[in-house]
């Protein structure tokens, strides 16, 4: 649980707002119907099920882009009735709403229910003692909506920022081994799923510290990208391909096996055999490729096709090595 509220941010921010909320409007529902209004009671109520639904909603199924528009439109709506059969003392509700809309959706769409919220209330005349009072309301619900708006959008700039800094790796623009967990994770899970087969390749360039050693890090770091560009055109949009450690990558194919498999690691060998260079020659890199098992774990998938890459770097290097399915090594002829 604790796991989830610190990975997905929407999701703490529901989760917040929905406590928060539960929290603030049960006393005042409770109050209404002691004091003998129960309509504003069964709007209170009415707020209070559909705060709950959205909080349930998002736990149960992950979806918290729904259930934050839904808690938006329905704290929204909630603000706006409560305005219209309160009056005067049911309208400082609508500011805290008016904040909270940029937590739950995007900058944009919050803006846009903030204003209909205001029109609406605006066009509500029993909600407003005088039409002074109606475009004080209205100035001051503006001015919260534009701040929370610029506060929003450099939150959310400043979040993918880090995203992205937490994610790929800075030389060479692939995603990092972090995000290979994720995705791998996510990979094994569709499988189980709807059978789709995945691949993962392990490669790894060659005496790549001779490169570095002779020639420089600046040089290396270009074979590097280089590598990177020649896989990323010469694979489909649906492969990932991420920056393991140091010199070696992870390739991750979906919706291969078998022979089309080899094809693509045959073409993929000869690509950069032709086209990855250095100044003393040519680079070679070594493959080891593993299909995902049936119920098998991430971690075992990994390790097969570490183990195929280890089995081509101990069998002359420059080769492609399969590990089959009960982890014994079919050496390819290269
Ligand atoms: N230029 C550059 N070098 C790096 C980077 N990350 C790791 N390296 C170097 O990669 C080299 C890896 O060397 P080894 O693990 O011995 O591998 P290798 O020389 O390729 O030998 P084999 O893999 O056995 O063929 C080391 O010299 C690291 O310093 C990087 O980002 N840029």
């Amino acid at each position: 649980m604790f796991h989830r509220l610190k990975n997905d941010f929407r999701l703490s921010i529901i989760t917040l707002l929905g406590i928060s909320a539960i929290i603030g409007i049960t006393p005042f529902a409770i109050l209404r119907f002691v004091e003998g209004n129960p309509l504003a009671g069964f709007v209170d109520l009415g707020i209070l099920s559909g705060i709950v639904g959205s909080l349930a909603y998002a736990w149960m199924t992950g979806d918290t882009e729904r259930s934050g528009l839904f808690l938006a439109i329905i704290i929204c709506a909630g603000a706006v009735t409560v305005g219209a059969v309160m009056g005067e003392a049911g309208l400082f509700w609508i500011f805290p709403c008016l904040v909270t809309t940029f937590f739950l959706v995007s900058s944009r769409l919050a803006a846009i229910l903030n204003l209909l919220s205001v029109l609406a209330l605006m066009s509500i005349e029993t909600a407003f003692s005088s039409t002074v009072q109606m475009w004080t309301f209205a100035t001051t619900a503006t001015v919260v909506s534009v701040c929370a708006y610029v506060f929003a959008y450099r939150n959310q700039d400043q979040r993918e920022r880090l995203e992205h800094l937490a994610t790929i790796d800075p030389l060479t623009g692939v995603k990092n081994r972090r995000s290979m967990d994720e995705e791998l994770n996510a990979a094994a899970a569709n499988a189980e799923r709807s059978g789709l087969p995945y691949a993962l390749v392990m490669l790894d360039i060659d005496h790549f510290k001779k490169i570095n050693d002779v020639y420089g890090h600046g040089v290396g770091d270009n074979v590097l990208t280089d590598l990177v560009a020649l896989i990323e055109r010469n694979t489909r949009k649906s492969d990932q391909l991420f920056r393991y450690g140091g010199e070696e990558f992870v390739l991750l194919l979906p919706g291969v096996d078998g022979s089309s498999l080899q094809a693509v690691m045959n073409n993929l060998q000869q690509v950069l055999r032709r086209h990855l260079k250095y100044p003393g020659g040519p680079v070679t890199s070594s493959f080891g490729v593993a299909l995902l098992g049936h119920g098998e774990s991430v971690e075992s998938w990994l390790a097969r096709a570490d183990e195929a890459l280890y089995h081509a770097k101990e069998t002359g290097r420059d080769r492609i090595v399969f590990a089959d399915k009960n982890t014994q090594l079919l050496a390819e002829p290269a």
